[in-house]
This record gives C-alpha cells, sequence and structure tokens, in this order.
C-alpha cells in the first residue's frame, strides 16, 4: 500500500459504465461535454458546490478549505470567456486534500495542473483569468450539463464520464 497523507483522498477502483449498468435508475449521468485536465482521472467524492460567473472568488475560498476527499462542482455558467481555476489554486486543492474539481467552465495553466493528483473536468482552456469581486453562492443545488448536483451527492468520475448517486455507492 502506499502511503498517503491524512488528508490525501482516498483513490478507489471502480468504472462509471460499470457503475451504470449495476446501479442503472438509481444513478444519474452527465451529459458528455467535459474533458480531463488532472492528473488524476478516476476519482470520487460527496459534492461541494459553487455558483459564480466570471468570478472564482468562491472557488478560489473553496478550494483553500480542507477538502476531506470532496468534489467542488462549480456552476460557472459555461463561460468561454475567462479561467476559473489556474495552477495555484489546483496546488491549494492538493495540499488541502480535495479528490477533484467539475467545472463548467475553463481552467487554465492546464501543463502544470496535468502533472497534479487532482481531478479535474472542465470545458476547455482559457489563457485570461477571471474577476475576483468576492460575488457567487455556496452550498447551493446547481444544473448544468443535464444533470442537478445537489450538496451532498455522491459523484463518480473517470474517463468515460460523469455519474451522481444520491448516497454513496458500494464500489465492492
Ligand atoms: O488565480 C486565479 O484566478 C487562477 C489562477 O491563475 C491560479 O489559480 O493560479
Amino acid at each position: 500500500m502506499p502511503t498517503q497523507t491524512p488528508s490525501a483522498p482516498h483513490k478507489p477502483d471502480f468504472k462509471t459504465a460499470d457503475l451504470s449498468d449495476r446501479y442503472d435508475e438509481r444513478v444519474r449521468i452527465c451529459d458528455p461535454i467535459f474533458r480531463d485536465f488532472g492528473g488524476q482521472v478516476r476519482f470520487c467524492g460527496p459534492v461541494v458546490t459553487v455558483k459564480c460567473f466570471e468570478d472564482n472568488s468562491p472557488v478560489k475560498s473553496t478550494l483553500a478549505e480542507p477538502g476531506h476527499g470532496r468534489v467542488l462542482v462549480v456552476d460557472a455558467g459555461g463561460s468561454m470567456r475567462c479561467a476559473m481555476l489556474g495552477d495555484l489554486i489546483a496546488a491549494g486543492a492538493v495540499e488541502q486534500g480535495w479528490a477533484g474539481v467539475i467545472l463548467y467552465g475553463c481552467i487554465r495553466d492546464s501543463r502544470d495542473i496535468a502533472a497534479m493528483p487532482l481531478g479535474v473536468k472542465a470545458l476547455g482552456t482559457h489563457p485570461r483569468k477571471s474577476h475576483r469581486r468576492g460575488e457567487g453562492q455556496r452550498d447551493i443545488p446547481v444544473t448544468f450539463a443535464g444533470l442537478r448536483f445537489t450538496p451532498g451527492d455522491e459523484v463518480y468520475c473517470d474517463e468515460d464520464g460523469i455519474l451522481v448517486a444520491d448516497v454513496p455507492l458500494d464500489l465492492d
């Protein structure tokens, strides 16, 4: 067993395809609009949500908190006009033990983020940073890519996509 720091997310073995077959109508599946940018493609954990548009203040502040293996789901309105996550915030998320980020928007510093042990699913990349005016909401249900994410849902991500359940799934 590799040694993990206390805050490092547990990395379970699963395939979303198998979970879809096994749990069928008990799980919801995201429209396939995301690309993988993180060094960790398979990740899962309880959902924390933020909603913000071209202002990444709540992304930065939330990922600076202890992650406890959770996944930050960001409804950034699908903006393709700036990046809501870059290498510094992502490195902080790794440090704090977040399992990953699902971002309905763009990232930057993608080469650096690809080398980090963090799951990152996003729409694309953009060189420009976002505003930071302290605007946005946290811990509310968010809807994008055909799915509603509610804080406390469990999300499962891999190369094939994003699957959401109301309760943790038995992965054995
Ligand atoms: O600071 C930002 O807004 C995004 C960024 O570039 C980083 O996280 O390094």
